[in-house]
């Protein structure tokens, strides 16, 4: 059908460019590309393949204005107004766009143009265009992907951060369990005052201090006075705040580096570190003496209780915790049969 066309524009019949319209004729019937030549926008030329991809046949897109493929007005006034100065300057444009079929669907494009004359745009321009939507479809279908993988990437980090979290919570959940238990297991619940184990331990330490810097320690072993009568009198639950309140009364007189202790029943035990002398652990018992004889009110009762205290000392009356212990639970016992609310120190000669 070109070819016609061809022969018509043949003035004088040369052979030779007959021969090379020919050719040109060939490569664009032939060309896997959709080929197109406009002028003042509208189709003065296109190729069967530009024919084929828009589903325009034959010659029915020459003449019409090249608006017919995009798929809106403004789409192709948008085109025009990016290609017009390059074209203009004789450069050559390269786009990707959607364009129009004749039935209306639409395909993605590369279209490369250039004008045939940059200084004269009423030569026209020539376009090449590329059916690339299987290139677009698969990059879309590449981003889908992407985005997909990013979207189960942010969630499973989610999810590991909330495991994370409560990975974190359970451990310290079990560390502060482990704390409560091991404060359990070294405390009096009812006084809250390290117990005998903690306190033996305790005092196992200060010997060892004292034994490295040849000090001294002091063992205080303190039995409360007839407490049973305020039990029997005023019932278990007074009897109990009684004892409280001594192990409150008892911590206040305290230094940072002294340990009281409940021993069991109303007694404790204080192991006082650092003691100068036996003049100064009795005075020290004597201070605790003072502080508990003071009388208590407890629930509208006035309560009045001594304690009988008993003193040993390291290194003076024994080399570990359970024989200082026992030393001062000698002299406690002593101060007992003195008449109670007194101190004594302990005597070897007490034990015979
Ligand atoms: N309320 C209360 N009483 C307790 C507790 N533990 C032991 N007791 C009581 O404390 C009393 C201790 O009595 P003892 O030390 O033997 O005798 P006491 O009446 O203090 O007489 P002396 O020590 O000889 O002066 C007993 O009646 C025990 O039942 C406790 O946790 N709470």
């Amino acid at each position: 059908m070109y070819i016609d066309t061809i022969h018509d524009a043949i003035i004088g019949g040369e052979d030779e460019l007959r021969q090379q319209l020919l050719e040109y004729q060939a490569i664009l019937d032939n060309a896997s590309l959709g080929i197109i030549f406009t002028r003042d926008r509208r189709f003065r030329h296109c190729n069967p393949r530009f024919s084929e991809m828009y589903g325009w046949p034959g010659n029915e897109l020459i003449g019409q204005s090249t608006s017919i493929v995009y798929p809106s007005e403004q789409a192709f006034a948008a085109l025009s107004s990016i290609a017009g100065p390059i074209l203009g300057s004789g450069q050559r444009l390269d786009t990707e766009l959607q364009m129009k079929r004749r039935d209306g669907s639409l395909f993605w494009c590369r279209m490369l143009g250039r004008a045939i004359d940059p200084s004269d745009h009423r030569k026209g321009t020539i376009f090449i265009v590329e059916d690339i939507t299987e290139r677009k479809n698969a990059e879309q279908a590449l981003l889908r992907a992407h985005e997909e993988l990013e979207r189960r990437v942010q969630e499973r980090t989610a999810e590991l951060a909330m495991a994370n979290a409560r990975l974190h919570a359970e451990i310290q959940e079990r560390k502060l369990a482990e704390q409560q238990i091991r404060y359990l297991a070294q405390h009096d619940a009812l006084t809250g005052l390290p117990n005998r184990r903690l306190m033996e331990d305790r005092l196992e330490q200060a010997i060892e201090m004292a034994r490295r810097h040849q000090g001294r320690v002091a063992v205080l072993f303190i039995d409360l006075d007839r407490f049973k009568p305020i039990n029997d009198k005023h019932g278990h639950r007074v009897g109990d705040l009684l004892l409280q309140a001594t192990a409150a009364r008892l911590r206040k007189l305290l230094r940072a580096v002294d340990t009281v202790s409940r021993f069991g029943g109303d007694e404790f035990i204080l192991v006082l570190p650092e003691m100068q002398s036996a003049t100064a652990a009795v005075e020290a018992a004597q201070r605790v003496q003072g502080a508990l004889a003071q009388p208590y009110f407890i629930e509208d009762h006035a309560l009045s209780v001594t304690p009988s205290i008993g003193i040993s000392l390291f290194p003076e009356h024994g080399q570990d915790a359970s024989l200082l212990i026992g030393c001062a639970d000698t002299a406690m016992y002593h101060a007992k049969k003195a008449g109670r609310a007194n101190v004594q120190l302990f005597d070897p000669a007490m034990k015979t």
